[in-house]
């Protein structure tokens, strides 16, 4: 194998060469082309001054700056193309490949020996030196043994013989580990991998993604993947990888702007933000469901999912709750949306079309252009239409005021300047020109009722869905009545609200997004779900989530999920994919960690060892003293430390206690970066994330009855490395049922006595 290894780094040393060598001529081409634009600019720029005063120029100039515009845009393109390029090379001289097959396909004479990296790379005869990891071929790397294989190409299927599979962590240029595998991708190279520490952002798992993640990630069949996967196991990875696989499956007609991925908060989001990067892609828009909400919303604050969670443990049995949960449910969308479709004309609650406080369209002439539209078109043609009617409306109002006093007035404070631009290219007639300028003023004043019939604002959404509401139950009206006096809306109205304006006036789709990813998915409400789909009408849904890390709704089966999906979103190939192993714990956490669960043998723990999990015992009087201790052992060792709260106010409480002696960091639900040090954070806002070592905070029975299983196991399975559970005061019930012989249990209480 030295022998090997020698002959292996010397191929490597001459492929980095040729990608040196090509680097060096793209870098200068940047350059080039950098220096060009800017010149263009710069050129662009002054043309641009140059001639706006002249009236009789301004045209030419017009046709020139548009040109120079087009000419501005195209270098911009092409230098962003080089740059990707440039930065692709870059990462490919330090770290070429990682894989190499040794494949004899059967229609071929003789076998070949192919190299995979994060990107292709071909010398000057066209010969490919390294294959991209999404290229057909490379599928052979991460899911055949050795023997008989078969791969997808465009063309069809081809079966090859695998003959040889090695892998390599090469950094530098220089091979620092080779391992030859007969697994798919053997566990060697999994192992270190793993047993590195956690860094601020999440790496690409390409050179080691298991078999069952590349089905997720090179799936272009189903129009619906739900994948559900325990924690750890790589959902949010796998759907990072897809993406990137999607983006170079279908280069002709995929961009990363088609695509959409909703995240839980922000912090995932920046934690993920260097994954596509990396692997030579654009990031593709993140959003959170309640920022999503908020641009529908405009002028209210919306309740994110954390306020709401913080709502319902608080507060579990209120009305709100149960209200709450009727709103999330599919049924209640269908409710809503047979009421838009078969309201009454006499109860649509249109609203007055006003200017300057004064009414220019009534609310009854409103009411009768819809009566006029045929009864027994869809409500949103008969609304679409009602707009129609009214912008003629609107422009034969603007001829009737032509000529009256208050445009007379208006044209009189006109200054030269004024009338000049607002008059150019017409003819010098005064008569032409003063029509011109009415037209233009009379036309200007009534553009905010053009923008409020473009907008909706001539039906009040609100009010009808509170007399829905009312229609249904008087107590949910009036809670949502409350919270629309002080500007809020609850997260569980978003879904049901827009369905009710989308049925009644056929807006707020968009057609563009081809493929819409979700992480967390067992947070979204089936009417979130509904109306995502109802939203995005054109995507492909890649669903990913973990039911048994449910914190807002009750865990159900995988099978189930998929099938309730399926039926309401009517998708018409639905795919659920399962991953039991977890990869981010030690096995010891894992072990520990799947006993919380009400079938833990589902969980398969990826064996890399580490140490037991520690479960300390304390009491109101030592608690913070042995917390302060276990701090400082893991600081020894580890520059991740969380501790996970419950609550957010239990996090600010816990600040203040250890202010005296330990600086920490509370994570909000605003924050976007992880911070360096100590930092403590509620568990909702950890979803998604991992740390060296986490510290669970007051784990009572208090704070921890068995029906808040889930969130324990969330809490908990955030960690890598190290697990601490810290209990004051009667310890929780979910932990003494646990075996024993998985965790170490020291008892602080009572010492004195002991
Ligand atoms: N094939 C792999 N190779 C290397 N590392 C992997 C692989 N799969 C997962 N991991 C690592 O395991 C950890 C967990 O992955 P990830 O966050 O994607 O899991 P998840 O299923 O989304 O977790 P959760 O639902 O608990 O948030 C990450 O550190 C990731 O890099």
């Amino acid at each position: 194998m030295k022998n090997e290894k020698r002959i292996e780094q010397q191929r490597v040393n001459q492929v980095v060469a040729k990608i040196k060598n090509k680097l060096t001529t793209k870098t200068a081409e940047l350059q080039q082309a950098r220096t060009e634009r800017s010149a263009v600019e710069k050129n662009y720029g002054q043309n641009a001054k140059i001639n706006t005063f002249e009236i009789d120029d301004q045209m030419e100039t017009n046709a020139e700056v548009q040109q120079q515009k087009q000419l501005v845009a195209k270098n911009i393109q092409s230098e962003d193309i080089l740059d990707q390029q440039v930065k692709t090379l870059n990462s490919l001289s330090s770290s070429p490949y990682f894989g190499r097959i040794d494949i004899h396909e059967d229609d071929e004479p003789e076998a070949e020996t192919l190299y995979i990296g994060n990107a292709s790379f071909a010398d000057k005869k066209n010969n490919f030196l390294i294959y991209d990891w999404r290229a057909p071929v490379s599928s052979i790397y991460y899911n055949g043994t050795l023997g008989q294989v078969a791969y997808q190409t465009p063309g069809g299927k081809q079966t090859a013989q695998l003959m040889k599979k090695r892998q390599f962590r090469i950094k530098q240029g220089q091979i620092r580990q080779m391992f030859d595998t007969n697994e798919t991708v053997g566990d060697q190279l999994l192992q270190e991998m793993l047993s590195e520490h956690s860094t601020e952002y999440m790496q690409n798992i390409v050179a080691t993604i298991q078999q069952e993640q590349n089905t997720i990630i090179r799936d272009t069949k189903h129009d619906l993947l739900l994948v559900q996967g325990v924690a750890g196991s790589g959902k949010t990875s796998a759907a990072l990888q897809r993406i990137a696989f999607l983006l170079y499956h279908s280069r002709e007609n995929l961009t990363a702007e088609q695509m959409v991925l909703f995240s839980p908060n922000r912090l995932f989001s920046n934690y993920i933000s260097e994954v596509l990067p990396s692997l030579g892609e654009n990031n593709l828009r993140q959003v959170t469901l309640a920022e999503f909400f908020s641009k529908r919303f405009e002028g209210l604050k919306i309740e994110n999912l954390f306020n709401s969670f913080e709502q319902q443990v608080a507060d579990s049995n209120s009305i709100l709750t149960q209200i709450n949960q009727i709103k999330q449910s599919a049924e209640f969308i269908r409710v809503v949306r047979d009421y838009a479709k078969k309201l009454p004309t006499e109860s649509l609650q249109f609203v007055p079309l006003s200017l300057a406080g004064r009414t220019i369209i009534t609310q009854r002439k409103i009411r009768s252009l819809y009566q006029a539209t045929p009864a027994a078109w869809p409500a949103n043609l008969r609304y679409s239409e009602t707009k129609k009617k009214l912008r003629l409306l609107l422009r034969n109002k603007i001829q009737a005021n032509l000529n009256k006093d208050w445009v007379t007035d208006k044209l009189q404070d006109l200054s030269d300047e004024q009338i000049r631009s607002m008059t150019v290219g017409l003819d010098n007639d005064p008569v032409v020109i003063e029509q011109a300028l009415r037209q233009r003023l009379v036309t200007e004043s009534y553009q905010p009722l053009f923008q409020a019939i473009y907008n909706d604002y001539f039906i009040d959404i609100y009010k009808q869905y509170s007399l829905f509401l009312t229609e249904n139950d008087e107590t949910a009206a009036d809670l949502f009545n409350q919270q629309l006096e002080f500007h809020r809306l609850t997260l569980a109205d978003c879904a049901p609200l827009l369905i009710l304006r989308d049925t009644l006036t056929g807006s707020g789709q968009n057609h563009q997004i081809k493929q819409l990813f979700i992480d967390e998915m067992q947070d979204y409400t089936p009417a979130q779900l509904l109306y995502l789909k109802h939203a995005f009408p054109n995507a492909h849904f890649t669903l990913l989530g973990d039911s048994e890390q449910a914190l807002y709704t009750t865990a159900q089966s995988a099978k189930k999920t998929l099938f309730d999906l399926k039926t309401a979103l009517h998708f018409k190939h639905a795919q659920l994919v399962e991953l039991n192993k977890s990869y981010r714990s030690s096995q010891e956490i894992t072990l520990f960690v799947r006993q919380m669960l009400p079938v833990d043998e589902s969980i398969q723990p990826f064996s890399r060892h580490g140490t037991r999990p520690e479960w300390l015992i304390c009491d109101q009087t030592n608690w913070k003293e042995r917390l302060l201790q276990q701090i400082s052992n893991l600081h020894t060792e580890f520059t991740s430390i969380a501790i996970i709260t419950q609550t957010s106010k239990t996090a600010m409480k816990l600040q203040a206690y250890l202010r005296p002696q330990l600086k920490t960091t509370v994570l909000q639900s605003n924050n976007y970066k992880l911070p360096s040090g100590i930092i403590i954070l509620p568990v909702y806002l950890a979803k998604g994330l991992e740390f060296d070592a986490v510290i669970v905070y007051d784990v009572s029975e208090l704070e921890y009855p068995n029906k808040h299983r889930s969130i324990l196991y969330t809490a908990c399975s955030r960690a890598m490395h190290r697990l601490t559970l810290l209990s004051i005061g009667t310890p929780a019930e979910l932990i003494e049922q646990i075996d024993p012989t998985t965790f170490e249990k020291k008892d602080f209480t009572n010492q004195l006595l002991k």
